[in-house]
């Protein structure tokens, strides 16, 4: 005790003063004091964040009624305040429950709700509410009018922060031309610093929500975003929880409040992906850990002196020589026909033999005969010989005193399973000495069925392990060590013991954790995303278009993972180039369950993870190696959870979960992979163009000297740019008809040579402007408004041609269009 302590302890009263002085603080009165928890920490801020938190509501409302979001947000200037309007046409709150929702914190529809929504905790608007009467002193105007109520019902009403319970001051029906909906109307100390940030929020609120109509009027703003499409997120529906990630103290909950009284029937009532072969294989990983494995030993082969049958008949009495003859045989053979055996295997053999011979010769070998042959039949096994019992004590050095020679039966196996699983440059002698101290640990368990956790396995590995290096002088290092847990492990043998009750587990805290730990290890299949609702990597990359004009969109959505029992969705897109500002970093805009988050960048899971890669790899800039990549790129994350876990109550930032950083980590590679291909590929085809350009420059004039030197005319460079570039080359010749019939008939020839390596698929559109005849095969063409366009799709591998031949009059224009391959390799000379 320090001294501090004991002269406290002392004082006489001062606990009794203390304790006079503390009570309960009410929810509503923490948050009153801690209002930034909520973020509503200044003037500016506090009013992004009641239009968030009352947004985010009309939102989850409207959709969960599946009515098409139509939301109105109107900021006015009122005397010394902000008054703050937001209406949406959702289905409205019942007269009975309206007053809690915005009276009471901590009171909402989602917190129990395994299901994705942008509300979870049931704090946010009733916070709004509060930060309004702080500032204002004003009580919230509430109307709010259910689907089929010929009537509108109005309140006004503040938090009454001693109860935590609503204070309402009006209450009456009122009419209002929406046919349904709620309007909020609150007062507050603001300002409009953050007028960029509640922009952003709109707007970006408008891009991953393109099924809402969204309107703000704003002192010196107005905007509208229409609906880009009248279809609504897929229906999410309330899921069980995973059992990957479910933590102790939840399970213990669910265990206590359970009607199952099985383990196997509570795990496939309370969770999801939980089917009876999925429980037993939990319920088989928990016997792992909450009893341990059974070693299971070799048989002994025939040129072993251990004998199981004369072991059993030798224990055996009074069954009569055939029948014990049998017996003894039965079990010896049954035993040498498997690879290994556990105790608990053995005694299954013993019962069966058992039965069966007592069934032939009449007699019955009662319990105390089978658990004498069993005792027998498993020490021949184990080479456990009554003789030895006395010189078995153990050295200083973890070995025993008997003769080297005489290598007992569980030792051989032991040196054999610790011999393929370490390295080959140890010697014999030593995997022999770690064998032999190994198998000490066997012998002296008190249990003799051998029976080890993987984490006691582990200790007596780690000590025989430990006492080889000492004594032998030789590294046994982690990775042998953990090799020959491995090995051992593998061929020890889960037990078939009852497992506890439903009731017994959950008033025993190590044996819950047990199951916890065995949930956790199991394989189980991903979680139902039916609770989820991702925006999709095609509208990711939609919604990236409408907002940002770029050169370039790539978006990756990823398959469902757990955490926390919770399953969750990462989904990230890359917009690039365009009119994207080059100077400074790139954007990362975040989102969680379809909510833009706006405020604390840097103290986000996300911010955290754009900033860990490596973008050089993907080509862009990075100064230092690490950071926000640079140039003119936008990355978007949205992470979609049934319960995002965000840093703080006012949902601003993701928290550091691992399993949620990975996903998001992955999906944003998976989108930087497809921005580097593009980068590359457009590196690529501007050095094409370069060289291009510098072949376009120096050819003609060559050609020109060499046609003067020589006298011969001039060759056709656009045929040698486009070999010497491996480019497609599309050339038209027109040839004079023969003069006969119609005698001003030409024919086109249309021929494509691939000079490059590569098969290329190309589609020419030729544009003609009177009518063709005779087109060669794969080939049409189609009339509109006096034009003729012929289409042909070319497949042409690499260094071949094909032609593409047609009559028409001779006084007839083309224009020619092709697509199929880049610019930079394909030479049209039409
Ligand atoms: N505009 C609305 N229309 C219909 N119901 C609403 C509306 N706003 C709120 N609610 C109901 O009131 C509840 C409480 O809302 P509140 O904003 O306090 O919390 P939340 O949205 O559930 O969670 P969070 O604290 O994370 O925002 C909601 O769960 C919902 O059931």
């Amino acid at each position: 005790m320090t001294s501090l302590q004991s002269t406290l302890g002392d004082e006489p009263g001062i606990a009794e003063e203390l304790a006079d002085n503390q009570r309960a603080i009410s929810i509503a009165e923490f948050f009153e004091k801690n209002k930034h928890m909520l973020g509503f920490d200044s003037g500016a801020r506090g009013l992004v964040t009641a239009v968030k938190e009352a947004v985010d509501n009309a939102l989850d409302a409207a959709e969960e009624s599946s009515i098409l979001p139509d939301i109105y947000v109107e900021i006015q200037e009122a005397d010394d305040y902000y008054r703050l309007i937001v209406e949406d046409n959702g289905p409205g709150i019942t007269k009975e429950s309206l007053p809690k929702v915005f009276g009471k914190l901590l009171y909402g529809s989602r917190f129990h709700a395994r299901e994705q929504s942008r509300g979870q905790q049931g704090i946010g608007i009733s916070a709004a509410v509060l930060y309004s009467q702080l500032t204002s002193g004003k009580p919230a105007k509430i109307t709010s009018r259910t689907q089929g109520s010929s009537e509108a019902e109005y309140f006004e009403l503040i938090v009454d922060t001693d109860e935590n319970e609503p204070e309402i001051s009006v209450a009456e029906t009122t009419t209002w031309d929406r046919p349904h909906g709620t309007r909020i109307e609150l007062e507050m100390e603001a300002n409009m610093r953050a007028r960029a940030q509640l922009h952003d929020y709109i707007k970006h609120t408008a891009v991953v929500n393109p099924h809402a109509r969204l309107e703000l009027r704003e002192p010196t703003a107005h905007f509208k975003f229409e609906r880009a499409t009248d279809q609504l997120p897929e229906e999410t529906e309330e899921i069980r929880p995973h059992p990957h990630g479910v933590e102790l103290g939840t399970v213990i909950k669910m265990l206590a409040a359970t009607d199952s009284h099985s383990v196997s029937g509570f795990l496939q009532e309370e969770f999801t992906r939980v089917g009876k072969k999925t429980a037993d294989s939990i319920i088989d990983e928990f016997r792992d850990r909450h009893f341990g494995r059974e070693m299971a030993w070799k048989p002994p082969a025939s040129h072993e002196a251990a004998d199981v049958a004369a072991a059993v008949e030798n224990s055996t009495a009074n069954k009569g020589a055939k029948a014990t003859t049998d017996f003894a045989e039965g079990i010896a053979d049954t035993v040498s026909s498997r690879d290994r055996i556990a105790h608990h295997e053995l005694s299954t053999v013993v019962e069966e033999v058992a039965d069966e011979v007592g069934d032939e010769y009449g007699t019955t070998f009662g319990s105390t005969v089978r658990e004498k042959a069993l005792e027998s039949a498993w020490a021949a096994l184990v080479g456990h010989d009554e003789a030895d019992e006395e010189d078995n004590q153990d050295d200083q050095d973890g070995t025993d005193a008997t003769n080297p020679e005489d290598v007992s039966r569980i030792v051989a196996d032991l040196y054999e399973l610790s011999d393929d699983a370490t390295s080959t440059r140890k010697d014999d002698e030593v995997v022999h000495a770690f064998a032999v101290r190994l198998a000490g640990t066997f012998e002296d368990l008190e249990d003799d069925r051998h029976r080890l956790t993987r984490k006691a396995l582990e200790s007596a590995v780690d000590r025989a392990a430990d006492l080889t290096e000492e004594y032998d002088d030789v590294a046994f290092g982690d990775t042998a060590r953990e090799n020959v847990v491995e090995a051992i492990w593998d061929v020890m043998v889960t037990v078939p013991d009852d497992t506890p009750l439903v009731r017994e587990l959950a008033s025993d805290r190590d044996a819950a954790s047990d199951l916890v730990e065995g949930m956790r290890a199991t394989n189980i299949m991903a979680p139902p995303t039916r609770c989820l609702s991702p925006i999709t990597a095609g509208l990711v990359e939609a919604g990236l278009k409408k907002e940002f004009d770029a050169d370039f969109y790539a978006a990756a959505t990823r398959d469902a993972g757990v955490s926390g029992g919770d399953p969750f969705i990462v989904e990230a897109g890359i917009a690039y180039g365009g009119d994207l500002p080059a100077e400074g970093t790139a954007d990362v805009l975040r989102f969680a369950n379809r909510v833009p988050l706006v405020y604390q960048r840097g103290a986000c899971a996300t911010t955290d993870v754009v900033k860990s890669i490596g973008w050089r790899n993907y080509g862009l800039d990075q100064p230092g190696g690490s950071g926000i990549p640079s140039g003119p790129a936008v990355i978007m994350v949205h992470v979609a959870s049934t319960n995002v876990p965000f840093t703080s109550e006012s949902k601003d930032a993701i928290a550091n979960v691992p399993e949620i950083e990975d996903e998001i980590e992955l999906a944003i590679r998976e989108a930087a992979r497809e921005l580097k291909r593009y980068l590359n590929k457009r590196r690529s085809m501007q050095k094409r163009r370069q060289k291009q350009n510098v072949l376009g420059k120096i050819l003609p004039e060559m050609a020109e000297k060499v046609a003067e030197v020589t006298g011969r005319n001039q060759p056709n460079i656009d045929d040698a740019v486009a070999r010497i570039m491996n480019n497609v080359l599309v050339e038209r010749h027109l040839e004079d008809g023969d003069g006969g019939g119609d005698g001003d008939a030409s024919t086109v020839k249309l021929v494509v040579e691939n000079h490059s390596s590569t098969n290329e698929t190309l589609e020419i559109t030729d544009i003609v402007s009177a009518e063709p005849q005779n087109l060669s095969d794969g080939a049409s063409a189609v009339e509109m408004d006096g034009e003729w366009f012929v289409s042909w799709e070319a497949d042409v591998p690499g260094g071949e041609e094909a032609t593409l031949e047609y009559e028409v009059s001779s006084e007839a224009s083309f224009d020619i269009d092709v697509k199929g391959v880049d610019a930079e390799k394909l030479t049209i000379t039409s």
